[in-house]
């Protein structure tokens, strides 16, 4: 059994992207990132202040904007279009969820794709379902398919057991299994008997947000298990959809949760944002 762990993985890849943002720089580049936060939701908010910090940490410009609950869908789309508009930013990202009155489809289509480092737009999730390679992939997949790589395990031809199927985590990551040509299950609350898919997996990534969905008899000996939950507890402790202590024995890889998917997640909005900034500087070199 080994731990990823998530933090030091991150850690290493923002060392990498630190040096890049500084040869950026010589260029006169330097990648900028909006965050709108809408409403004060306090897990969101320490994630986007989390956001901000990473940034800058790397070097990079950043933008944190803060918007009352209240605000109409109308307005926020005015913000957006000014960041679409604004030449010192390179990737907008709206923090979801967002208050009902507000159409999450109509935020991000609203942000232009080439600006879209989420990865949430429908021009970037049908080029990633192509296979184009200019296609900006969700962070938390991005960040799953990173660790999964760094344990040295071939992808190509393992079953991979997807729970979960929403559009920021659950749908995406199976896409982007299935392009490193993995074969691959998802299954959700409809699904007739869980534990006899998850059994099958040589990958198996939970991302349905319930506390010890996954408990051990539902594992195969040797797995890799990827938690994506974030759960808070009573006490406020944090916890993913794995009965981790349980399953540690049995795995051949496990991801923690606080300090697996969750860092990587920020450090792969980092490598989308630069990412944007080196697609946008090829366009403009083009036209
Ligand atoms: N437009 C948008 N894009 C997102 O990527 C997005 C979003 N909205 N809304 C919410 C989810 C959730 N998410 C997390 C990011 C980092 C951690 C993270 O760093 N977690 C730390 C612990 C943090 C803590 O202790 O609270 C860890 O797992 O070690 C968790 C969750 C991004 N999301």
């Amino acid at each position: 059994m080994a731990v990823l762990d998530g933090k030091q993985i991150a850690r290493e890849i923002r060392e990498k992207l630190a040096t890049e943002i500084q040869d950026l720089k010589q260029e006169g580049i330097v990648p900028g990132l909006a965050v709108i936060l809408v409403g004060d939701h306090p897990a969101s908010r320490s994630y986007v202040l989390a956001k901000e910090r990473t940034c800058k940490e790397l070097g990079m410009h950043s933008v944190l904007t803060e918007l009352p609950e209240s605000i109409s869908e109308n307005e926020l789309l005015q913000y957006i279009q000014a960041f679409n508009n604004d030449e010192q930013i390179d990737g907008i990202l709206v923090q979801l969820p967002l208050p009902s009155h507000i159409s999450e489809s109509k935020v991000i289509e609203t942000i232009l794709p080439e600006k879209d480092v989420d990865g949430f737009h429908p021009i970037n999730i049908g080029r990633m379902h192509a296979g184009d390679e200019q296609a900006f992939i969700p962070c938390t997949p991005l960040g799953i398919l990173e660790m999964v790589k760094q344990t040295g395990e071939d992808i190509s031809g393992k079953h991979v057991v997807v729970v979960g199927r929403s559009n920021l985590v659950g749908k995406p990551v199976g896409q982007l299994f299935l392009q490193e040509n993995a074969t691959v299950t998802f299954c959700h609350s409809r699904t007739k008997n869980l534990c006899e898919q998850t059994l099958q997996a040589d990958i198996l990534i939970a991302a349905v947000g319930k506390p010890n969905l996954i408990t051990e008899d539902m594992v195969k000996a040797g797995a890799v298990v990827i938690d994506v939950g974030v759960n808070r507890k009573e006490d406020g402790k944090l916890c993913g959809d794995v009965d981790y202590e349980a399953i540690k024995p049995k795995a051949k890889h496990i991801t923690p949760v606080p300090g697996g998917v969750g860092p990587m997640t920020i450090t792969m909005l980092m490598n989308n944002t630069v990412l944007a900034s080196k697609w946008r500087k090829q366009l403009k070199e083009v036209h």
